[in-house]
C-alpha cells in the first residue's frame, strides 16, 4: 500500500517539479489544497480498486457531485415530496446516483467474475474475500454482505478516506510554512531515515518528529469538526446529567483547545507535547478526538497516517515551501475544517 501511496504522490508532485525547473528561479505556485485532493481522490482510488482505479475516478466524481448538491440544500427548507419531483436538481442527482451505482457494479461484479487465486490485495479484495469466509475460517460461495451493502461500503471508503486526509495535508503544509523551522527540522528527519529514495513502510515508521507535527495538525486544525452521539442510559457528564434517548454534539476543537486539558500553550503550535505519544500529551490520556475514539473510532487512521507520511516526505525531498502573499487565513466549516479561499503556496526546489 505505501508503495502505491508514494508513486501517486510522485507523479503529482513529479508534475510540479518539472514545471518549476523551467522557471529560472526554481518556483511555482500551487494551489496545495486542490493538488492533494486530486491526489488523495487518486490514492484511494487506486488503494480501493487495484486496477479498475480508472473506474474508481469516475464512481469519485460522481459522488463528490453528489456530496455537493447535499451541502447545498443543507438548508433548504424541506417540503414533503418535493425530493419527488422532477427538478433540474433532483434529475441532475437521479443521473448521477444512478451513474454511481453503475460503475461501482461494473467494478464489483468484474471483480466477482474474476476470481481465480483470490479477489486481489486492494480494499475491495480484502471486503470480498472477508465476505466468503466463514467463522471457522473456511470458504462459502455466497457472500455474507448484500450486493447493496458492499456498494455502500465502497462509497464509505471514498466518502470517508480522500477529503479528510487532503484536508490534513493542507493544514499541515499550512503550519509548515508559517513555522519554517519546524519544515527545517522535518526535511533533516526525512533525509536523515528515508534519504533521497523512495519512502517506504519501514522507513516511513521511524518519523517520530513527522508524527508529531501530525498529530498537533490534527489537534489545531482536525478536519472532523463534531462527532454525534445519542445516549442509550441516562448518563452524567462532569456535571451535566444527560438522560436517555437525547442526541450529543461532541466539539474536538473546543475540546482540542481546552487550556484545562492541553495547558496554557493549547492554542499555540507546538508538535513536541506529542514527543511522548498521543496519550502522554495532555492531562487525560484521551484528549486527541481527530479520529474519535471508541467502538465507532476512525477505521481509517493508519491508512489516513500513513498516506499523510508518505506525501509529506515525497514533498519534503524535492520542496521547500511558504504560503503565497495571496493567502487569507479563514478556517471554514464546510462539514470539514478547510481553508475558506484555498492553501496557495509557493514550492521551491531544494536544488536550485
Ligand atoms: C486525517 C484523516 C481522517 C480523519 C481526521 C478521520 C476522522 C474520522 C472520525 C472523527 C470518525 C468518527 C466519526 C464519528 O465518531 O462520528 C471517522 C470514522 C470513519 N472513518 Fe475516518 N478519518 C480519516 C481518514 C479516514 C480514511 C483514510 C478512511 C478509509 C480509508 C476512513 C474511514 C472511516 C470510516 C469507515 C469511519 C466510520 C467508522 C464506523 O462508524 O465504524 N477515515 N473518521
Amino acid at each position: 500500500m505505501t508503495k502505491t501511496m508514494v508513486s501517486c504522490a510522485q507523479c503529482t508532485f513529479g508534475v510540479f517539479e518539472e514545471q518549476a525547473a523551467k522557471n529560472t528561479n526554481g518556483e511555482i505556485l500551487v494551489e496545495f489544497d486542490k493538488a492533494v485532493q486530486g491526489l488523495t481522490a487518486d490514492i484511494i482510488s487506486h488503494t480501493a480498486f487495484g486496477s479498475s482505479y480508472k473506474l474508481g475516478m469516475e464512481a469519485f466524481h460522481a459522488q463528490k457531485e453528489l456530496q455537493a448538491i447535499a451541502i447545498s440544500s443543507l438548508l433548504n427548507v424541506q417540503i414533503p415530496g418535493f425530493s419527488y419531483l422532477p427538478t433540474r436538481r433532483n434529475r441532475l442527482k437521479w443521473m448521477l446516483e444512478k451513474k454511481l451505482r453503475s460503475t461501482l457494479m461494473c467494478i464489483i461484479n468484474s471483480r466477482l467474475a474474476s476470481r481465480g487465486s483470490g479477489y486481489g490485495n486492494d480494499l475491495l479484495g480484502l471486503m470480498l474475500e472477508a465476505c466468503t469466509t466463514t467463522e471457522q475460517g473456511g470458504k462459502q460461495e455466497q457472500l455474507s454482505l448484500s450486493m447493496d451493502e458492499i456498494l455502500h461500503e465502497c462509497k464509505t471508503f471514498f466518502f470517508a478516506g480522500y477529503e479528510t486526509t487532503s484536508i490534513l495535508l493542507t493544514w499541515t503544509v499550512f503550519l509548515l510554512s508559517v513555522y519554517p523551522e519546524w519544515q527545517e527540522r522535518l526535511r533533516e528527519e526525512v533525509l536523515r531515515e528515508v534519504g533521497t529514495g523512495n519512502p517506504s513502510g519501514d522507513n516511513l515508521g521511524k518519523l517520530k518528529e513527522m508524527t508529531m507535527v501530525l498529530h498537533e495538525a490534527l489537534r489545531l486544525y482536525g478536519p472532523a469538526l463534531f462527532m454525534q452521539r445519542k445516549t442509550i442510559t441516562d448518563m452524567v457528564v462532569g456535571a451535566i446529567t444527560i438522560p436517555k434517548d437525547h442526541a450529543v454534539v461532541i466539539g474536538a476543537p473546543f475540546m482540542h483547545r481546552d487550556k484545562k486539558v492541553w495547558g496554557e500553550d493549547a492554542d499555540q503550535f507546538n508538535p513536541t507535547r506529542f514527543a511522548n505519544g498521543v496519550a502522554r500529551a495532555a492531562k487525560v490520556p484521551h484528549a486527541l478526538l481527530a479520529f474519535s475514539i471508541g467502538p465507532r473510532a476512525c477505521i481509517g487512521q493508519n491508512f489516513a497516517m500513513l498516506e499523510a507520511k508518505s506525501v509529506m516526505a515525497t514533498v519534503l525531498q524535492k520542496f521547500s515551501f511558504t504560503l503565497s502573499p495571496t493567502y487569507v487565513h479563514a478556517p471554514a466549516d464546510f462539514l470539514t475544517l478547510q481553508p475558506k479561499f484555498g492553501l496557495p503556496v509557493v514550492m521551491k526546489l531544494l536544488d536550485v
